[in-house]
Formats: C-alpha cells, structure tokens, sequence
C-alpha cells in the first residue's frame, strides 16, 4: 500500500527521493556526502541521532540545509517528509533498527551486515514484503560497473569454464560489529555467489578462530561447493591484514579483481593454457572509473562508489519496485544462510 502511494509521489511528481539517515557515523557520512552530489534525483531531508546535538551536528557539517536533525530513531521514522531510511548503525544493530523503520512503512536500504542470522535476515525480508515496502542489504559491491562486466565476461566465455575462485578480506577498520563473516565475510560471500551465478553453495570446510571471551569469530577460512562443481574459498579475518583481492578460474583464462575487490575499479584478465600447459599470455586491464560527482572527505575507499547504490534504490522506488535484480531477496537469504552455515561448520 504504502510502496503503490510512494511510487506515485516519487514518480509521478519526478521529484527527488527523499532520505532519512539513522545514525551519525562514518558511512552515514560519506553516504550522506554521496547522496548531496545526486542533486535533483536525492535530498536528504531528515537524520535521526540517538542525541539532538550529533544530528544537528551531522546535518551541519554535511551541509544539509533544511534537514530536520532528530534527537531519536523513533522521531526520523515517524518524519512524514522521509521516503526512505538509510540504516547505518552499527550491525548488531541492524534487525532492529530496520524493523523500527518497517513497522514506521518506511522503506530501508540498509548497511551490511543486515542481521547476525539467515533467520533474523528472514524476519525483516518479510516484514518489508508483508508490508509492500523496499528493502535492500546494502551490498553496494552488486552496483559497480565493473561486477556488471565481470559478470558479462564469465559468462562469455572469455575464461572457458569458471572452474574456482578466491576472495580474501583480512581487516579491521573497527567499523560495525566484531564478527569477521559480518563484517568483512559477508563480501567474499556475496562475491563468490556472484561469479557462480547466484546459485546456492554448500560448505565443504571451514576453520574458524573466535575470541575467547565474546565468543565472536575474529577469522575464518571457507571452502564451498558452487554451482557447476566450482569450487569457491575465501579468508576473512579481523585478526591480520590480507591483500583483499579475488582470483577467478576458468580453464582458459585468470581474472583478477584488486583491492579493494568489494568495489572495484578494475578487471585484470590473462589467458591461460589450461591444466596441461604452462602457458600464460599477456595479462589486459579494464578500468572502470568511480563517478566524479561525489566529493569526499571520505572514510572509506571507493566511497564515491555508493552513488551506483544510491541510483539503484532510487529507480527501483520510482518503478514501485520492493528490491533490486542486482541483490534480490532470494539471494540474500540464500548468502546470509551461507554465512550460517559457514559458522556452523566452523564450530564443529
Ligand atoms: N558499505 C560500506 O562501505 C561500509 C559499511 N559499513 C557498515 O556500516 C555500519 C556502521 O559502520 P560505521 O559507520 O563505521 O560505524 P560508526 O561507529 O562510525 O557509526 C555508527 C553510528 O551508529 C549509531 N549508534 C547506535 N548505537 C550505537 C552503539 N551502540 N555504538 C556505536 N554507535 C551506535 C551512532 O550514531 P548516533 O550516535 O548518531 O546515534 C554511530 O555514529 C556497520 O554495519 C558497518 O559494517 C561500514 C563502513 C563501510
Ligand atoms: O564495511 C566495509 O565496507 C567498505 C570497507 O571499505 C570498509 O573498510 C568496511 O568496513
């Protein structure tokens, strides 16, 4: 009900989205930076703090002119001005926060990880359905050009027969929660579902290393069974530091993806002669550079990038669409169960 009156005004009125962003953290800033270069298609009309003064604060240093600075998640979701809600607290925080949002019928893209389980991810996927509002696990790797090529290019067959791929993300930038498979695992994760076609994938070995006292996995090695008898892995530890790269198989061919893999810039690609041979040929890059309205400073790398994010929300509202093709709900699930299943292998 609520996403068929929010398309007609978004539509049909060809204004901009209007947002609402939940928490005055780093990403919410470099989002919220994001967003105020997307003049004419976005606004951000509202932020919502835990206190008045961070909001105001917020709004003010982000330039928001006209924003309302809420003093409580509660008071942004029940702001009549706010299309969508971005969610960009920390993830332990994220199933309530996006169900606080849902039950106000706002829409929600939300930061990842969107839940500690496939069974809470389940809860608010449900939630949004039941309710006809947006919902997106904010998995803005699935936006940039170049996955869309890498995706295009396996599928040509440029490589031959996707045979394995591996994707590390070792790091601990003390962003969100002090889960590696949350915080940093759940982009290998997605990653791996994306180069074998958004299929399910069973486990087939995991280790995992966890704190002592909280009890959280702090590092976890992964080896999965994917679609046509691929073999994906990957590593993703708060511990140490890693390249943060992907390497996919075929049996004609190597792509790499570079740091940073989880929104890339760049596709490498080298021809090879198969199991048989030694030989290599030269390796070609593509590049694929960042939009250049946004203007930082930026916490993260690649920040620019959550504009590719931010036009896809945007379109899927205009289009009364509940979630985008690029990251639909089916999938989602099928990678947050994933993530389960890793951590329970891991635990044996
Ligand atoms: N897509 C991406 O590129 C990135 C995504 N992330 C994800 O975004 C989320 C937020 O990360 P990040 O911005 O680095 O985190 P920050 O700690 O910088 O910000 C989180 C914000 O959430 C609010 N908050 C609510 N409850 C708490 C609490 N108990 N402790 C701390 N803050 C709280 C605070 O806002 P207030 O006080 O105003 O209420 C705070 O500013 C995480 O889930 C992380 O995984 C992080 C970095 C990059
Ligand atoms: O969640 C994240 O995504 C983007 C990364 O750059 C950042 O370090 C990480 O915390």
């Amino acid at each position: 009900m609520f996403a068929l009156f929010l398309v007609s005004v978004v539509a049909e009125e060809r204004r901009p989205v209007r947002w609402g962003i939940l928490g005055t953290g780093s990403i919410a800033s470099d989002f919220g930076r994001v967003l105020t270069s997307m003049r004419g298609d976005a606004e951000v009309v509202a932020v919502g703090s835990r206190s008045g003064d961070r909001a105001a604060a917020f709004a003010a240093e982000l330039g928001l002119v006209g924003a309302c600075a809420h003093g409580s998640y509660e008071a942004l979701v029940a702001d009549p001005a706010v299309d969508v809600v971005y969610v960009a607290t920390p993830s332990t925080r994220h199933v309530s926060d996006s169900l606080l949002c849902l039950r106000a019928g706002k829409a929600v893209l939300c930061e990842k990880s969107m839940a500690p389980t496939a069974a809470e991810a389940a809860e608010v996927l449900a939630l949004a359905r039941e309710r006809g509002l947006f919902f997106l696990h904010g998995v803005w790797s699935r936006f940039f050009p170049a996955m869309r090529a890498l995706r295009e290019l396996l599928s040509s067959g440029a490589i031959g027969d996707v045979t394995s791929a591996h994707v590390s993300f070792c790091q601990n930038d003390g962003a969100g929660s002090c889960s590696a498979l949350a915080e940093t695992g759940v982009y290998c994760a997605q990653f791996l579902s994306w180069v074998f076609g958004g299929e399910e994938a069973a486990v087939v070995g995991a280790v995992t290393e966890r704190d002592r006292g909280s009890g959280h996995d702090t590092h976890v090695d992964a080896t999965l069974r994917c679609a046509g008898g691929g073999v994906g892995s990957f590593e993703c530890s708060l511990r140490h530091a890693s390249p943060r790269e992907a390497i996919i198989c075929g049996s004609r061919g190597v792509v790499r993806v570079p740091y940073p893999f989880w929104c890339p810039t760049q596709l490498l690609v080298q021809p090879m002669g198969g199991a048989a041979s030694q030989a290599f040929g030269a390796e070609s890059e593509t590049s694929f550079p960042l939009p250049d309205g946004p203007r930082g400073p930026f916490h993260f790398v690649h920040s620019e990038g959550l504009a590719y994010e931010a036009a896809a929300v945007h379109a899927a509202l205009r289009a009364g669409r509940l979630e985008v093709a690029e990251f639909g709900s089916e999938e989602c699930l099928r990678v947050m169960k994933l993530l389960d299943a890793v951590a329970r292998f891991g635990a044996r």
